[in-house]
């Protein structure tokens, strides 16, 4: 399923290593838009970019880490047509694509094990958007 789909990547420090180890099973069209060392960062440096990069159909979809993931969460979803879904487990992921057509895929770093953080990235680029009742929910979510 990821394979054919433009992914655009990003962490702060806290998720620094779970992104690198990501970037293993993403292939090849994922770019990476840092950070690039273990130094201490801040989480917006590297969310906008990346939500700037699927908002303008650049890349298809998002990937952010972050420690708890609420900063990359919040940021990512300040952008137009940006829908961060914030997944700290295989059941909410599932429902943050079918029914959220989520587009940025945010992990909490420090509470996911890699191994989940893996299951959790297969989960998201394997479902399908349902549409019906949740495409209308989805449309009445922008409020500009
Ligand atoms: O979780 C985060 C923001 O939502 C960040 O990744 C940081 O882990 C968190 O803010 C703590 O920052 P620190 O500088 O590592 O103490």
């Amino acid at each position: 399923m990821i394979e054919g789909l433009k992914i655009a990547i990003g962490a702060d420090h806290a998720g620094f290593e779970m992104k690198n180890a990501l970037l293993t099973i993403l292939g090849e069209n994922v770019k990476d838009f840092g950070t690039f060392s273990k130094d201490s960062c801040d989480y917006t440096d590297f969310a906008h970019p990346v939500a700037s990069a699927v908002e303008s159909g650049e890349f298809d979809y998002g990937i952010l880490l972050c420690g708890s993931a609420n900063g990359v969460a919040i940021a990512a979803n300040k952008h137009q047509g940006i829908r961060a879904a914030l997944c700290y487990n295989e059941a909410v992921t599932e429902p943050a694509r079918s029914h959220t057509d989520a587009n940025v895929l945010c992990i909490p770093s420090n509470f996911v094990t890699l191994e989940q953080a893996k299951k959790i990235v297969e989960i998201f680029f394997n479902t399908e958007f349902e549409g019906g009742r949740h495409a209308r929910r989805v449309g009445k979510i922008a409020c500009a």
